[in-house]
């Protein structure tokens, strides 16, 4: 069901800090910022080759990566983000297996304008999973 990885996501507490170790350290192309309010985030896509990074910096109060950067201050990679090919059918499928989605089960628009959701840690051995429809 799972196809290609579209993004690692890393959370972390000064985006232009991290675009700038990305950038200037390490040599990465970056998209330009991208405030995502309804999800609480601003992003920074790093491009490389076979996929994405996906840098994360809350915003708002009500950021859902808040309390991830409460406990791991200093940031981390927070999910793995997998294309699907129908989202609805994958969503369904999962939910059938037990799995839990987050929120209400719709999928939302997200950074690439796709839909998407995201699965429970404690489902998929710890690691936050997002769904991307491709
Ligand atoms: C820009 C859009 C989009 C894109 O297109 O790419 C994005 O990526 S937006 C990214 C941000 N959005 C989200 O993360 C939405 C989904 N997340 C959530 O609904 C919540 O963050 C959560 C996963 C349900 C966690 O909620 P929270 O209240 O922060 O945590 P708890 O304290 O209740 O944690 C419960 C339990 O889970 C562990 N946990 C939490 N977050 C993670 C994580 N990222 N990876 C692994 N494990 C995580 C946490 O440690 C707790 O464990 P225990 O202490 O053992 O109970
Ligand atoms: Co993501």
């Amino acid at each position: 069901m799972i196809g290609r990885l579209n993004h690692v996501a890393i959370a972390v507490p000064d985006l232009e800090a991290a675009a700038r170790t990305y950038r200037d350290v390490l040599g990465a192309r970056l998209s330009e910022p991208l405030a995502l309010p309804e999800h609480g985030v601003t992003t920074i896509f790093v491009e490389l080759p076979n996929t994405k990074i996906e840098l994360l910096e809350p915003l708002g109060p009500d950021s859902p990566i808040a309390r991830f950067l409460a406990r791991s201050p200093e940031g981390g990679v927070h999910h793995l983000c997998y294309e699907v090919a129908d989202i609805l059918a994958a969503r369904d499928r999962l939910i059938a297996t037990g799995a839990r989605v987050l929120g209400d089960g719709t999928p939302r628009i997200g950074a690439h304008g796709k839909p998407v959701l995201f699965l429970h840690p404690k489902d998929f051995q710890g690691t936050l999973v997002e769904l991307e429809e491709a």
